[in-house]
């Protein structure tokens, strides 16, 4: 089935996926479903051609942070026609920047329409045909017609023109999944990884409104969706990491024990020296950096943050 409301016949070959780890398979199986037929760039292929770049109208991407300023300065070099729609899905932050990928996208390709997608999208539930949404974020007519390339009865995709909440609701939970991983690796069980997740999102609230977001946004799908998928199914890679982490594995084992990218560790670990150096109470993440920076076990970070002062439940502390 092919959706109808774009002129999708006339990106039919057109559509050029970045990198093909779980979730470029994944999207790419969507896109195959929908009838598209899609070119594929690995960095194993060295650099993008000239050639490679003619004759794309939709670049999606799916790579990690790590991997995203390099390819987009390929792009620029390459002089990416103006009108080009570019779709990310990364969830990270650049370590020396803390930028989002679209940040890194908008300022090396001003030219290009760049949305994001997001959403509560584990890429093995998707590829057994399960039911998920997402929400594309971004200009309304650009991520209307991002949304008609992918969306179908069993993926329901919305439309959001905040993409910097979108964006920022799919890195910034990475940090509570984490969080969550440890809480269950420990044992702790389902009220307290309630209360990680209920104050997990105002802490992502509280970030992501200072970055721009709009507060809305971080109760939709890319916020409390993904936190509730991420936080509560061991598929979760950042998940995964934190519950390593609570059997007492050191860091950099855990994370070899993981298959593919979590995105998470590096996230937190930005977002915790952002948040001291501009005053931001980010608590959870906060214990998160100090379990992976090997400064305290699991238990001490799960102490510390139950030892802080009592206080009224707002959004501000
Ligand atoms: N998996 C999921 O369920 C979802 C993941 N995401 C997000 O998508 C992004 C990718 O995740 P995922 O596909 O799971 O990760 P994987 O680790 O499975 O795959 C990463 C892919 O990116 C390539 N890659 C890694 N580093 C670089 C680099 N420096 N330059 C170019 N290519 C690189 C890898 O290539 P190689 O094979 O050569 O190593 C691989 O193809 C992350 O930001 C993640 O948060 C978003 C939604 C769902
Ligand atoms: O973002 C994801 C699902 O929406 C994937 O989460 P992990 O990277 O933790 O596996």
């Amino acid at each position: 089935m092919v959706a109808a409301d774009w002129p999708v016949h006339s990106v039919q070959d057109k559509i050029l996926l970045l990198g093909l780890g779980a979730w470029g398979k994944t999207i790419l199986s969507v896109l195959n479903r929908q009838g598209f037929s899609v070119r594929i760039w690995q960095r194993h292929q060295g650099p993008l051609t000239p050639g490679q770049l003619e004759p794309i109208q939709i670049i999606i991407s799916t790579l990690p942070i790590q991997g995203v300023r390099g390819i987009a300065q390929q792009v620029q070099a390459l002089n990416l026609p103006p009108g080009r729609v570019l779709i990310s899905a990364t969830k990270g932050l650049e370590p020396q920047t803390a930028a989002t990928a679209t940040q890194i996208w908008t300022e090396l390709l001003p030219q290009a329409q760049i949305v994001v997608l997001s959403g509560p999208n584990l890429a093995a539930e998707i590829n057994q045909g399960l039911p998920a949404a997402a929400v594309i974020g971004g200009d309304l007519e650009i991520a209307a017609q991002a949304q008609s390339l992918f969306a179908m009865p069993t993926f329901r995709v919305y439309t959001n023109p905040d993409r910097r909440g979108v964006e920022l609701g799919g890195v910034l939970k990475n940090v509570m999944a984490i969080a969550c991983g440890v809480n269950d690796g420990l044992g702790l069980g389902v009220n307290a990884r309630s209360a990680l997740i209920t104050r997990g999102l105002l802490e992502m609230v509280r970030v992501g409104t200072h970055w721009g977001g709009d507060i809305q946004t971080f109760y939709g799908l890319s916020g409390l969706g993904d936190l509730l998928a991420t936080c509560t199914s061991p598929l979760s890679r950042n998940y995964q990491v934190g519950w390593h982490l609570a059997q007492g594995t050191a860091l950099k084992d855990a994370l070899e024990r993981v298959i593919g990218t979590a995105e998470g560790v590096n996230t937190a670990l930005v977002l915790s020296d952002y948040a001291q150096a501009h005053d931001l109470d980010v608590p959870i993440t906060q214990a998160v950096t100090t379990v992976l920076r090997d400064e305290v076990t699991p238990q001490q970070a799960l102490t510390q943050l139950l030892e802080r002062p009592f206080k009224v439940e707002t959004l501000d502390h």
